[in-house]
């Protein structure tokens, strides 16, 4: 369970995030949702210790942000966050071997290389194992980076808007591949996520976040309603269903 308690975050002058008090249970997959500004990357960035925390206390697996070691929390927990730059006269395998970097400190053994292997795989890469970053299309360098986070093999895998440049089967991919690794494999996942069909489809868990504050947060039945959605987004949302789930139309 990551555990997040009294957090307020500021910047200059502007608050940013208000008392924000919620649990992510263990293995679920986590939605993050909300407008553009709400403040999700802000709290992904300080769960994943990206940024410090500023006021609160925040647990992840039962360690402390304020006091684990880096080294002892990259064994629990992966961050991919938004607008990864990275330099790009790396190879894709080179990227996605830095995951490992936290299980091998630098001296890569044949477990390492059989999951950098595996990631690679797992996202369709392997035949551009060897390409530049800068030779790969924004869709798969995006896949090359979850793939990272995805190597590192951690219990808890948090992802700011994963499905960013993916198109529609690569994205309808990765949810599934996200959903195996909670429900087959007991890993749990956070997601920002834009698209809210995605999460309607495939989120155990959703977290509504709107002017720095949590606005809603329960199963995808009790947060993905049209009272909500309208509310959250500050526009006329309606909501129907798809095998049992539910389906948020925005059409004019
Ligand atoms: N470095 C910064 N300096 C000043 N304000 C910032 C900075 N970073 C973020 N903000 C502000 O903090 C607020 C929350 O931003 P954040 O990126 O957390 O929102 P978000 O919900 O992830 O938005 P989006 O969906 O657009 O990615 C926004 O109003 C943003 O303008």
């Amino acid at each position: 369970m990551i555990t997040i308690e009294g957090v307020n975050h500021q910047i200059g002058a502007v608050r940013i995030l208000h008392g924000i008090r919620t649990k992510l249970p263990e293995g679920r997959l986590t939605a993050l949702i909300g407008p553009n500004g709400a403040g999700k990357s802000t709290l992904m960035r300080l769960i994943g210790r990206l940024e410090a925390l500023q006021s609160g206390q925040i647990t992840v697996a039962g360690h402390d942000l304020a006091t684990t070691p880096t080294g002892e929390l990259a064994k629990v927990m992966a961050i991919l966050g938004q607008n990864t730059a990275i330099a790009s006269r790396l190879r894709v395998t080179e990227l996605v071997g830095f995951g490992r970097w936290p299980h091998h400190h630098g001296r890569p053994g044949p477990e390492d290389r059989d999951k950098i292997a595996q990631a690679l795989e797992a996202f369709a890469l392997t035949p551009l194992a060897n390409r530049f970053l800068d030779e790969i299309s924004g869709g798969q360098a995006q896949r090359a980076h979850i793939a990272m986070s995805l190597a590192q093999d951690t219990p808890w895998l948090l992802l700011d808007e994963p499905l960013n440049n993916l198109d529609m089967a690569h994205a309808r991919g990765l949810m599934t591949q996200l959903s195996d690794l909670v429900h087959a494999r007991g890993r749990s996942v956070a997601m920002v996520v834009h698209e809210i069909n995605y999460a309607a489809a495939w989120a155990d868990h959703v977290i509504a976040m709107k002017d720095g504050q949590i606005m809603a947060e329960g199963g995808p039945e009790t947060v993905l309603t049209e009272s909500v959605l309208s509310e959250l987004y500050d526009t006329h949302v309606r909501v129907g269903r798809h095998r049992d789930r539910p389906l948020v139309l925005h059409h004019a």
